[in-house]
């Protein structure tokens, strides 16, 4: 891990997105703000319902109806060439040309949508012809070949239909899908949860293998904050649709700053060490429609003040600041303005 650089490859800032009009209007993300490095490994994590795969799909433009962007921007900064352009202001042809070649997603239960009734090798190809017309059809067949070994599956079935392959095998192919065109990030929202957890480790290791080879960065969305620490540079946590802790992987662990983010790494077993009792969080999300005015998270904070009920905290360092510079927190506990900090979390897991 750590191979990421320092440099931008997508810039999220400010993007909001509603579902539907008016009063009714699920707030679904409020003014989020995101960075993401190159060759980096973001995890984003947070409880069903939190936004995250509205974020993917908003920062992709790949929003269906009744989702609506109300404001924000999404850049993206190539490391190969100097191209550097907002996607959400992107044209149609950009687009086009930037899906798959800058970013490629693999969706949750990417695996049901291979077409039944064409081989693997076709979808393969096809996927590969689309934006390389020029390519001759031998040689399209001989990248599909490659992609499938690189995910572990031998280059012969590309003569198998989806059926005749395993869910996991049927995984690998849409990651092969995904890499075919050597994307700058990859987009993965629950990309193995419908399998064992034998293979669903498979993938993932497997994964991170080739992450480390062709140096893309990816931004791996799960409930399982335990699977993030092992295998993310760096994870952001969301709640009620906004990012409330963004740290790295080790920082995550060592002291979550966030009392979300402490029960959410509460409410996981451990992958090693002794049992024991999960905590968990009391309560459940917010109604997005009617959120709280204050801290979304007041209402199921054991820790929450008078202040959390009325102010709204912002997403920024720590009071411990210079201490952990690549750590954002928004949790008045944390703000050197608000709190006395003696009596704050900081010191409970520092
Ligand atoms: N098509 C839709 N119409 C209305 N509301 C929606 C729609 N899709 C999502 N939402 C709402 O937006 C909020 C965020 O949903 P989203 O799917 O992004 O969360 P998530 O964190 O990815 O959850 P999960 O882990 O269950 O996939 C939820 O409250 C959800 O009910």
């Amino acid at each position: 891990m750590n191979v990421h650089s320092n440099q931008p490859v997508l810039e999220i800032r400010n993007l909001s997105v509603d579902y539907g009009y008016d009063d009714t209007a699920i707030r679904a993300l409020r003014g989020v703000d995101l960075t993401l490095h190159a060759g980096e490994v973001l995890g984003l994590a947070g409880e069903s319902g939190c936004g995250k795969s509205t974020l993917a799909y908003a920062a992709t433009r790949l929003l269906p109806p009744p989702g609506l962007i109300t404001g924000g921007e999404v850049v993206f900064t190539s490391t190969r060439d100097d191209r550097r352009f907002d996607l959400l202001r992107a044209d149609d042809r950009l687009l086009r040309a930037s899906r798959w070649e800058d970013t490629a997603i693999v969706f949750q239960g990417a695996m049901n949508s291979l077409n039944p009734v064409y081989r693997i090798g076709r979808q393969l190809t096809d996927a590969i012809a689309a934006h390389r017309p020029r390519q001759s059809a031998a040689e399209r067949t001989a990248r599909a070949h490659e992609l499938l070994e690189l995910v572990g599956i031998p280059g012969d079935r590309l003569r198998s239909y989806p059926h005749q392959l395993s869910g996991g095998m049927r995984q690998r192919v849409m990651i092969a899908m995904a890499l075919a065109l050597e994307p700058q990030i990859v987009i993965m929202d629950e990309p193995t949860t419908a399998l064992d957890v034998v293979v669903q480790r498979q993938i993932i290791q497997q994964l991170m293998r080739l992450r480390t080879e062709l140096g893309f960065a990816v931004v791996f969305i799960t409930h399982d904050v335990s699977l993030l620490i092992e295998l993310a540079d760096r994870i952001a946590v969301m709640y009620a649709g906004q990012i409330i802790e963004d740290a790295t992987a080790v920082e995550m662990y060592r002291a979550p700053r966030h009392p979300y983010t402490d029960g959410l790494l509460h409410s996981f077993p451990p992958l090693h060490g002794p049992r024991q009792e999960l905590g968990g969080i009391p309560g459940s999300p917010p109604d997005l429609m009617a959120l709280p005015s204050g801290c979304a998270f007041a209402p199921r904070c054991r820790f929450a003040f008078d202040r959390c009920r009325t102010d709204q905290p912002v997403l920024t360092k720590t009071a411990l600041g210079d201490e952990e510079p690549h750590r954002r927190v928004a949790c008045l506990q944390h703000d050197r303005d608000v709190t006395a900090i003696p009596d704050s979390l900081m010191v409970r897991h520092s």
